[in-house]
């Protein structure tokens, strides 16, 4: 049945009718009901839906608009809660919680660390974060939890999202020392890229494939050859919430695994490998020849176990 005709897909269009006809994407109980209604529509992973195979224009214009309304209503809602949170007298770290997609994030994070634990053979000293935010949650979360020794530079075009984000970690003794923003558009910032072992590019850095593909080309001028690229990509229904990041998106990256989540984390994860560091390139090679001891490889085992589809999980050989 033509994707468009699917049941699914007319409620997401339905609600995307809603959304687009809304005074405002601030945070408000009809925004928040609108959008908790869409995302727990698009997220269902036992569905054939593959957005790249619509062929109906005005389905394929209201998913990139939809996108958009998505990226700018989560821009608000980072924005509300961060002058929330970073209102407290205390340290405003002890009160994340308060921000409603916090668990995803703990998740989230979690499994790009364990994915970049799987593919890198040292633990990385400096991280570049472009796009954190006025919540940079993902910076946050592996400082906090699981890279206490390195240092997290966030880029965001938006000075605003960097003084509210600034605020947030300013009480923090450790964070403060180990979190740095810069304000700059991902395609100004050139010197210095070279300096990161991993670089994270943000779902909402380029919201349509020509804009992504344009940061991963200026990403891929700058960064160190065998540096570590870390993309957020989505798969299945949730392609209507975020753009689809696909291999051949990643000129001069050897693509090493693209993971399709199948609970609420709704991002899929790719991570790449900046083309020319030899030693790395090796490495990962022999890496992925053996199991790594790592939570990464238990989600491996724990989907096989459940029979969950192989190819929730791309693994790539490496490009020669
Ligand atoms: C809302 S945040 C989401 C990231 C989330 N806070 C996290 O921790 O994973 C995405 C941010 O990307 C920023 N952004 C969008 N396009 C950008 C660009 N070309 N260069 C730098 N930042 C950009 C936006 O200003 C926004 O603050």
């Amino acid at each position: 049945m033509a994707c468009e005709n699917n049941l699914v897909v007319k409620q997401i269009i339905d609600l995307y009718t809603q959304i687009s006809n809304l005074e405002s994407l601030k945070p408000s109980k009809n925004v928040d009901t609108l959008f908790g209604q869409l995302v727990s529509t698009c997220l269902p992973t036992d569905t054939d839906i593959d957005v790249t195979k619509i062929h109906d224009e005005k389905v394929k214009d209201m998913r990139s608009h939809l996108i958009k309304l998505c990226g700018e209503a989560e821009g608000y809602l980072e924005q509300h809660f961060s002058t929330i949170i970073g209102s407290f007298e205390d340290n405003p770290l002890n009160h994340l919680h308060i921000f409603p997609y916090y668990n995803n994030y703990l998740k989230l994070s979690k499994l790009e660390f364990d994915l970049l634990a799987q593919h890198t053979s040292h633990v990385p000293t400096k991280i570049a974060f472009i796009g954190s935010g006025p919540m940079p949650l993902t910076s946050i979360v592996l400082a906090k939890f699981h890279l206490p020794n390195t240092t997290i530079h966030n880029f965001d075009i938006d000075s605003e999202a960097n003084t509210l984000a600034s605020n947030l970690v300013s009480r923090d003794p450790d964070l403060s020392e180990r979190m740095i923003f810069h304000t700059t558009d991902v395609l100004n910032a050139k010197e210095g890229l070279d300096q990161y072992d991993v670089v994270f590019l943000a779902a909402l850095v380029g919201m349509d494939k020509e804009s992504k593909v344009k940061a991963i080309e200026h990403l891929e001028k700058h960064m160190a050859p065998g540096a570590v690229l870390m993309l957020r990509s989505a798969h299945g229904l949730r392609a209507f919430l975020y753009p689809i990041v696909d291999s051949c998106d990643l000129k001069g990256f050897e693509v090493l695994t693209i993971y399709h989540p199948s609970d609420d984390v709704v991002n899929s994860v790719v991570i790449a490998r900046k083309l020319g560091g030899l030693g790395e390139v090796r490495s990962s090679q022999i890496e992925r020849c053996v199991v790594m001891p790592c939570n990464c490889s238990k989600i491996h085992a724990i989907m096989n176990s459940r029979g969950i589809k192989k190819n929730m999980i791309e693994e790539f050989t490496a490009i020669e």
